[in-house]
This record gives C-alpha cells, structure tokens and sequence, in this order.
C-alpha cells in the first residue's frame, strides 16, 4: 500500500448512463480506527482492532506509534493487533497529511522517553497546530516548533507529563481537543481542558472521543459545556470494532443522489458513534429518502436535487460532496458555519469556489462558506489539491456531466486507496 503521498494522477470521472442501485461494503472509520490506535498503544495490555481502515492516514499512524515503540501488527487486513510498550525516543514521525495523527501523537510523545520529531507533507506545515502545541506547553510538554507555530516541530518527551489545568483555543479544528483529551489518562494529574474562542467545529468527533475514552475505561466529565475533566487512570486492552466509514460512504450515497438511484451501504450498526442524524437530514432535506434497516444503511435519490441553506459546522469534512450536490441542485444553496475547513487538506473554502465555478457553477465565497447557484454544468479539468474530498466531489459531478478530468485521484488514499475501481464499479452499476 503507498503511504507515500502517490504521484499525480489524473483521471477522467466516469458517467453514469442511468440510475445507480447497488450495495457498497466501505472500509472503517478513520477517525474510529486512529483513535483505537492512539487509545491501544496507551493501554495497559494488548488490544484488537476489527474491521480497521487501511489507508494512508492510519498506516502512518501505525507506523508513527511503531516509531515510538509499540507493537502494531497490521499483517492480517480486518483484524490489527495492538502491543503496547515504553514509549521512547529518539523518533521520526511523518504525520503525512493527518489532521489526525498531527494532532493525537504530539500529546502521546510527551509520555515517551527521549525527543520526537514530527513533520509531513509539504501542505501538512499549513495546518494550524499552534493551539494543541501551546496548550502542552501548560501541561509542562518542553516542544521546540516552527515560527508558524507548527510543523516541523520536537516534542522533548521526558516520560512523563504533569497534565494539570489548560486552556485552548480550539475554534480551528476539534482535534485539538481530541489530542489531548485522548491521551490526558496517562497525565499525572489528568487533565482540566477548557475552550476559550469562538465555537468549537465538529461535535460529533468530540463525542467520539469521549465515548472511546471511556470505554477504554477512563473517567471523563463533559457535563459542563466547553469543559473536559479526564481523571488519571489506566486505559485498558481491549477490543475494537470499527464501524464503516460515513463521510467516505458519502460520495456513494450523492452518486443515488445525482442519479436517482438506491445506494445502500452494508454493514452499518445498529448504534452509531458517527453522525449518521445530521447526515439523513443534510441528505433528505437535499431531496433524498435515508433508511435505515438491520445492519444497512439507505440513500435514494429522487433524479433532482433540492437547494439547501445549511450550517455544516457539525459535519464540516462532508462540505466538498456536499458542495458538489447544491452545484447539481435546481435552486441556490448556501453552506455556512465552516471556516475552519480553509485549515483542512487544503482550503477547502477557496478550492470549491474556484473547482465549482470552472465548471459552470455561480460561486460566491464568503470567510465560512460558500453561495452556490445552480447552472449548466460543463467539461473541465478539476483540480483536487491533494484533497481526497475534492476528488470525491469532481467523481459525484463527473456521474452526470461528461468530461470532468481530476487532475489526481491518487490523493484518495488518504482514506480510501481503492476508491477509484469502486467508483468505476459503482458507475458500471448504471
Ligand atoms: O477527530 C477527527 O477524527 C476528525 C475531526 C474533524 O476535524 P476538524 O474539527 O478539524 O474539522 C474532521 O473534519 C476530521 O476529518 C476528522
Ligand atoms: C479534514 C479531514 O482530515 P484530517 O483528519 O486530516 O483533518 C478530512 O478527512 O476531511
């Protein structure tokens, strides 16, 4: 598998030449999966991860806890073995893109025994760390990072981290507050975190990551708002299932959408840690119908898409396929409350107004979002800037207008390496 950033690759999107009706089997969570690792390598026995996703971001992830020692052994596809150990250093960690990883291991290297460098790709040095970086700072982590504040940088680990009382400014991403409430067990005296700024992105990612903390077995108190209290104590062992994947299980379901078809996806549990609700009213407000039945998940579109006016801030890393359905909508959407996304895989903001509006669509920015005006939609070669989401909205538009060229698919296996042979399949489903 690359876990290299793949080279450039262009691919010209398939049409489809009728409705899509078929079921999917999509890979796991990557949020659940990098969160079962970073919880894993921290336990105190060893631990099982079903159903993993295997892509870029969590085989970097893997292979930056191997770094720091601990056994991961991702030798049989669905089932990954976890063996904890000393954390040490000296170690390299290449964060690749990863919000994910640039985020959780800074914390976890605090605990290991000697430096840890941390870098990746040349955008990832883009990303705003400065917050999680400066709160570690408080928690008494020694860090030496780049003028920007974040990459490249050195966590100094000594061992151990006091933890203790911080507060941060997590407005920019979620994952700040992730980080460091995943690996505040482990602090000696845990961790009093606080947000301070303007509202924080992504709640259902926090809630993830509360309710993997304890279930890992840590006390964890979310009951003020803003607030996480988590006790010191032991993570333990255990096993971990992961669910399917719902933000990459949504240019399957837009491709129903577009087309007027069924797209079922299997698999999906009957209790969900993502955010399955928000989604079923983004999709049904669009004009789709979400069901939900014994272990599968539903999308059927009606052939025409309705425009939406929504706040994404809950599911912000869906803006792009969702972008991409008000462009093939019959009136304006407006996408607001996602600021932040210009700190994503790249500015997301600015990469669908200039992609969209190439392509035909009436685009107007605005600092949190985006106006899109529906018109006809033609040919062009859509630029994906390494963004794996960027590419899933050029393949949603490319079902039904002919002539869409991505400039590189490869950049999907930052989450889904196979993407490209299922959306072919998926197109032949037509
Ligand atoms: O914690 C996580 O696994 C994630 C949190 C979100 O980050 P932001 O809050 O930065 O958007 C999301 O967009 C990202 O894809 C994954
Ligand atoms: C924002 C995303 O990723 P990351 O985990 O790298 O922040 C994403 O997958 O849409």
């Amino acid at each position: 598998m690359a876990v290299m950033a793949a080279e450039s690759r262009p691919w010209p999107a398939p049409t489809a030449a009728g409705p899509i009706s078929t079921t999917v089997r999509l890979p796991g969570s990557k949020s659940m999966t990098a969160r079962a690792l970073v919880l894993a390598a921290l336990a105190d026995g060893p631990s099982v991860i079903e159903a993993p996703l295997q892509a870029r971001d969590t085989t970097l992830m893997s292979a930056g806890l191997r770094a720091l020692g601990v056994a991961v052994d991702t030798s049989a596809d669905d089932r990954w073995r976890v063996e904890p150990g000393p954390l040490r250093g000296p170690a390299t960690v290449d964060v690749g893109l990863a919000g994910t990883i640039m985020r959780f291991l800074p914390p976890l290297a605090g605990l290991a025994d000697g430096p840890v460098e941390f870098d990746g790709d040349p955008h990832a040095r883009n990303r705003p760390l400065r917050p999680i970086v400066e709160a570690l700072r408080a928690l008494g982590v020694r860090i030496e990072a780049a003028p920007s504040g974040g990459l490249p940088l050195t966590v100094h680990g000594t061992g151990l981290v006091a933890g203790g009382e911080a507060v941060v400014d997590a407005s920019g991403s979620s994952q700040f507050v992730s980080g460091l409430l995943l690996s505040a067990p482990r602090f000696a005296k845990g961790l009093t975190l606080r947000h301070e700024g303007p509202p924080v992105p992504s709640a259902p990612h926090l809630r993830m990551t509360t309710h993997m903390l304890r279930a890992a077995g840590a006390t964890v108190d979310d009951s003020v708002p803003e607030t996480w209290v988590v006790e010191p104590g032991a993570l333990h062992g255990r096993t971990w299932t992961i669910e399917p994947d719902l933000s990459g299980a949504l240019p399957f379901f837009a491709a129903a959408m577009v087309t007027g078809g069924t797209v079922t996806l299997a698999g999906w549990p009957a209790q969900s840690w993502q955010p399955v609700e928000q989604l079923s009213r983004l999709l049904t407000a669009l004009g789709g119908e979400v069901t939900r039945t014994a272990g599968e998940l539903t999308v059927r579109g009606a052939g025409t898409l309705r425009g939406i006016t929504a706040d994404l801030s809950e599911v912000s890393e869906m803006t792009p396929v969702i972008a991409a359905l008000a462009a093939l909508a019959d009136g304006p959407s407006e996408l607001r409350g996602v600021e932040h996304i210009r700190g994503h895989e790249t500015d997301r903001i600015a990469a669908l107004a200039t992609e969209l509006a190439k392509a035909g669509a009436g685009v107007t920015e605005f600092p949190d979002g985006l106006r899109i005006e529906p018109r006809p939609l033609h040919a062009t070669s859509f630029a994906t800037y390494a963004d794996h989401r960027m590419a899933h909205a050029a393949a949603v538009i490319g079902l039904t207008v002919p002539g869409i060229e991505l400039t590189d698919v490869g950049c999907t296996s930052k989450t889904l390496p196979e993407f490209p042979e299922l959306w072919a399949g998926l197109a032949a489903r037509s």
